[in-house]
């Protein structure tokens, strides 16, 4: 073709079956994880003032709402406590008891859902006195000593029937210490989603409300969670977590966040997957909320844009809501 012909790259954005044929990324169901939070009690919801539209809930009716996102096609749920305040001790030890709220809704959902996957959180904070996600002595965040309360965690989780583990906590040398304990009590079928590049990020706030945290936090995360300027150690993190023997990762946040998501699926092509965070969801919430943008668009693009960045899936509150809008075929 003559040169002088500039390329009409409008032909193929005409009209909607065009823009299907040459659509490159792909939003299913099947790539959503939807977080939930849990609270005490039967027939209990709480508001979480700073996520509109998200609810703790008790364990019989998160039992409830597994069924329902399990027919609405959503694949994985991840559990996350807010633990009574008399329950948050300095040593955590609220963390590993086989009857907290966690592995109480790990065993409902298992018995009732059996076919939905069942991912847990593995860190301290929302059994911590400190709100930390290490056990903390003299004001440092120790450790060898939180990696083994963490493997106790992980391991009450496994015998309460979880599918998949994930350690948030950003200690180091956590997953082989975890994955070195699973081996040894036969669960062999148990996976690891590590948080391996987890970002020291004002993104959390709403989700340390959502479980309580907040209040309780002394200081921040940075001397644990990764500096928001540094996209190499956070490879270096995924490298040592594979290397350990995670069998997925993850990046979070996600949003601001694309470019490591990127450069993880293109460095160690494993299934890789992003957290929307809490604040992420505030913000798109609260803007729709007051009509400065389109809600339900900005949150189906903000989705997709994980699917483009490489992310084989992505945690997301809004996750039933985008099911419900990717099976009534959004485009
Ligand atoms: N280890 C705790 C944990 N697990 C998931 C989130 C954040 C999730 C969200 O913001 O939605 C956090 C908070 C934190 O690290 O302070």
């Amino acid at each position: 073709m003559s040169a002088s012909i500039a390329p009409r790259l409008r032909r193929l954005r005409r009209t909607p079956a065009l823009r299907a044929m040459v659509r490159e990324a792909r939003l299913s169901v099947d790539d959503l994880i939807w977080p939930v939070f849990l609270c005490d009690g039967t027939g209990v919801t709480q508001e979480v003032p700073s996520m509109p539209g998200v609810i703790r809930r008790s364990v019989d009716l998160t039992v409830a709402a597994a069924a329902e996102a399990r027919d609405a096609g959503i694949r994985c749920i991840c559990l996350f406590p807010y633990t009574d305040f008399a329950l948050r001790t300095d040593l955590c030890e609220e963390a590993w008891n086989p009857e907290n709220l966690t592995n109480r809704a790990i065993r409902a959902i298992r018995a009732e859902v059996p076919d939905m996957a069942v991912m847990t959180d593995v860190a301290l904070d929302p059994y911590n006195a400190k709100g930390h996600d290490g056990i903390v002595r003299d004001g440092e965040i120790v450790n060898d000593e939180s990696v083994a309360a963490l493997v106790r965690m992980a391991m009450a989780q496994a015998e309460a029937g979880a599918d998949i583990l994930g350690p948030s906590d950003m200690m180091d040398g956590r997953i082989a210490a975890i994955r070195e304990a699973l081996e040894g009590a036969g669960y062999i079928h148990v996976s690891i989603m590590s948080y391996a590049a987890k970002y020291a990020s004002a993104f959390y706030g709403p989700f340390r409300d959502a479980v309580g945290a907040s209040g309780a936090l002394t200081g921040d995360k940075k001397t644990y969670q990764l500096d928001p300027a540094n996209a190499d150690e956070g490879l270096r993190c995924v490298a040592r977590d594979l290397d350990e023997g995670a069998d997925m990762v993850m990046v979070k946040p996600g949003m601001p966040y694309l470019d490591i998501c990127r450069r993880v699926k293109d460095s160690f092509e494993v299934p890789t997957f992003a957290y929307q965070v809490s604040g992420e969801y505030a913000m798109i919430r609260a803007a729709a909320g007051n009509g400065w943008i389109d809600g339900e668009r900005a949150m189906m693009e903000s989705l997709m844009a994980f699917r483009r960045a490489g992310c084989d899936g992505v945690l997301t509150y809004f996750a039933p809501e985008a099911a419900r809008l990717i099976r009534a075929g959004w485009e």
